[in-house]
């Protein structure tokens, strides 16, 4: 089994958590990423419901970029959002083409690190559910990288050395690394989860060297690999579980324990998930894919503000939020975004 931070410091009971240092409630908050029109948006709504059901303490900030229509703002708004907006950023001019099409977008990821009126943040792709509590994520030791290590066996990876030797981080033992190939890969997270600090020195920081950083397959993911190699610290699978993993390590899998799954398998996205792609028509996709439509359509669990007071807070939390998120940028280069995939 890889490294991984011991598990002691992550069997966060899941208990409800019912008393809150107010000194941190205002500076903790769970943030998401939300580019284009499409339907992405029900992925970040079925998150803000699946927060609320699991009585998580911390509110949802969406980073969002220029291209996400009034009307879908407006509907993260009524789901006790709070929405931020973000300018795209793109590595080099004319070297996009090194990172996947598809991911280049991801980026833009990075200006969550900007976000300081916030001095811890856990970051969740739009396409994760969490069905347990996680709110003691934030309570981790500040300094550190926090996220769940990836898998290569996928196709994805076909690119990857480790990948064309057949070897896996998730089983290090399966095949050895070859001494000829030198030491082996650093530990990777699959950056559609993760704990991290907000800091104006570590976003300048992370601007700087991607210009200087030519882009490659996984685009953001493998830049944020590298760029936090030396603080990146593991955290057990149970905070997001790749579903690749489900048939790549089923050895390294209890589902039942499960606080967090990450529908990144191709096909397995709830919002337009046919069971037509490989892998798709596996009974534990079929039951995960039903339970975040449980939640999605789960009215009980919509937004309402319970009273006057707390819709005033909602508001000032709100427009200190919009204030602070429309302090001007620090001027980069990048080129307009496409309306995203
Ligand atoms: O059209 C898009 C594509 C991506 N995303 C955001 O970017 C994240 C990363 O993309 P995705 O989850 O599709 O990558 P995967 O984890 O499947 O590789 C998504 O979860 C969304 O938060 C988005 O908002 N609109
Ligand atoms: O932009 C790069 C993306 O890279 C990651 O997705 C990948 C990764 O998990 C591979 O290991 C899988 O094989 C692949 O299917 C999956 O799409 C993140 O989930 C996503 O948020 C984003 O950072
Ligand atoms: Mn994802």
């Amino acid at each position: 089994m890889a490294r991984e931070v011991p598990v002691d410091m992550f069997t966060g009971t899941g208990k409800v958590i019912t008393t809150i240092n107010p000194a941190n409630y205002f500076k903790r908050a769970y943030v998401t990423f939300l580019a284009g029109n499409g339907d992405y948006v029900k992925g970040v709504v079925g998150l803000a419901k699946g927060l609320r059901k699991v009585k998580s303490a911390y509110p949802l900030v969406v980073a969002m970029l220029p291209d996400v229509p009034e009307e879908h703002r407006e509907l993260l708004r009524s789901q006790g959002c709070i929405v931020r907006e973000i300018e795209p950023i793109y590595p080099p001019q004319n070297q996009t083409q090194f990172a996947m099409a598809y991911y280049v977008i991801n980026y833009s990821k990075l200006r969550i690190w900007n976000f300081e009126e916030y001095n811890k943040m856990m970051y969740l792709d739009a396409d994760i559910q969490v069905f347990d509590n996680i709110d003691h994520l934030f309570d981790t030791p500040d300094g550190y990288f926090y996220a769940v290590m990836d898998c290569f066996c996928e196709k994805t990876w076909s690119h990857s050395p480790q990948h064309k030797i057949g070897y896996c981080q998730q089983c290090p033992e399966k095949v050895n690394w070859p001494a000829e190939m030198g030491s082996p890969p650093p530990l990777y997270f699959n950056a559609g989860m993760f704990v991290f600090e907000p800091c104006s020195l570590t976003y300048e920081n992370l601007l700087q060297t991607l210009r200087v950083t030519a882009p490659t397959p996984f685009a953001e993911q493998d830049f944020l690999n590298m760029f936090f190699q030396k603080t990146y610290r593991p955290i057990p699978l149970v905070y997001n579980l790749v579903l690749a993993m489900l048939w790549r390590h089923p050895e390294n899998v209890e589902l039942d324990k499960v606080k967090v799954v990450h529908y990144c398998a191709a096909g397995s996205k709830p919002w337009r998930y046919t069971g037509k792609e490989v892998n798709m028509d596996r009974e534990d996709i079929k039951m995960l894919v039903e339970k975040w439509w449980e939640i999605y359509n789960d009215e009980s669990l919509d937004f309402k503000v319970e009273n006057p007071v707390a819709e005033q807070d909602q508001q000032a939390y709100s427009s200190r939020s919009s204030f602070i998120g429309s302090m001007a940028e620090p001027a980069i280069s990048y080129i307009p975004a496409p309306s995203a995939a």
